[in-house]
């Protein structure tokens, strides 16, 4: 690691993941020079580095030489290759390597990268791009104190952060954490279509949900009350909020979204096994 703010190079740095991150980093502060994005397609390199401010480079390997830490932000479908790929070109330099992916156990980058390397499994979340993010770190073996400080330099950049201490606890990190944006766009988007359905220009349904999802959130990260009490809060006895309460949990709403999590993290599990077929 060098004394400067570490040279960090995101292979995949202009997709939806990396380019989140990048974008976070540097809304914090950190240096644009000491960031670079790669990419296979050159027009969209050009556009994210145009946008942000970074060095983009189609040459993965050529940008990688003088990189402190590598994060691997490719599809988890495109990480072996890509990583039998940078191994001849990591001997006799050790950087941090931090993984994005989902369902990619340390082990397949060890028998891809080679057994030297320091690697950090992220799990973070797209929110990231506003500061927002959340995210869920496991150190490998070799993973040291400094290492460590780095990874929660760039997570903190970001959001807030939490070390598993488990490997197989990063699956549960997705469930609740690295795909769960989604869920809450699903909700959001349900409610706006409801809205429209019911008379509302889209413009001022997206208005109206957004700013109250944006609302209960805020309001429920500053109060001191758990979120079953402010949901109480909402609800009137005999009221309206009452009425569509029961209706979701006539639906199985708490079920659903259990069932939904655990979908999720079994997914992960499935995607593991699937590397050794
Ligand atoms: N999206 C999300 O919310 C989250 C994603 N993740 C993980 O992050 C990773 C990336 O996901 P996401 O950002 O959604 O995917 P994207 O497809 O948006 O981004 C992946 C990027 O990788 C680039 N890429 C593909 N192959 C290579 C290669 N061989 N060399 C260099 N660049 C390459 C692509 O660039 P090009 O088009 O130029 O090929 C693309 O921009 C995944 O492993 C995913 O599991 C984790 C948490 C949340
Ligand atoms: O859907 C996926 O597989 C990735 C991992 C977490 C969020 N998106």
């Amino acid at each position: 690691m060098t004394a400067t703010d570490p040279k960090i190079v995101f292979i995949g740095g202009a997709g939806n993941m990396g380019g989140a991150v990048i974008g976070g980093l540097l809304a914090a502060g950190y240096p644009a020079d000491r960031i670079v994005a790669t990419g296979r397609d050159p027009q969209k390199l050009a556009a994210f580095a145009k946008c942000h401010g970074v060095a983009a480079h189609s040459d993965t390997l050529a940008a990688i030489g003088d990189a402190d830490v590598i994060v691997l932000s490719v599809k988890p479908q495109a990480m072996r290759d890509l990583c039998t790929g940078l191994r001849s070109h990591l001997d006799g330099h050790n950087p941090l390597i931090i993984s994005f992916a989902a369902g990619i156990p340390l082990a397949a980058y060890r028998r891809w990268l080679g057994e030297h390397l320091p690697i950090v499994r992220a799990m973070p979340n797209t929110p990231a791009l506003v500061q927002t993010g959340a995210t869920g770190l496991y150190a490998g073996a070799g993973v040291t104190a400094e290492h460590r400080a780095i990874t929660e330099r760039i997570a903190n950049a970001v959001g807030i952060f939490l070390w598993v201490r488990e490997e197989c606890e990063i699956n549960q990190i997705i469930a609740v954490a690295g795909s769960a944006p989604a869920y809450f766009f699903l909700f959001m988007e349900a409610m706006i279509e409801a809205s429209v359905a019911s008379g509302f220009a889209r413009a001022d349904a997206e208005r109206l949900v957004l700013q109250t999802a944006l609302g209960a959130a805020k309001l429920a990260m500053a109060s001191e009350e758990d979120v079953a009490k402010l949901k109480r809060n909402v609800m009137s006895p005999g009221g309206t909020t009452e009425c569509a309460v029961k209706r979701f949990e006539q639906g199985g709403l708490f079920h659903l979204v259990a069932e939904a999590m655990r979908d999720c993290a079994e997914r992960a599990s499935e995607m593991e096994r699937e590397l050794d077929r």
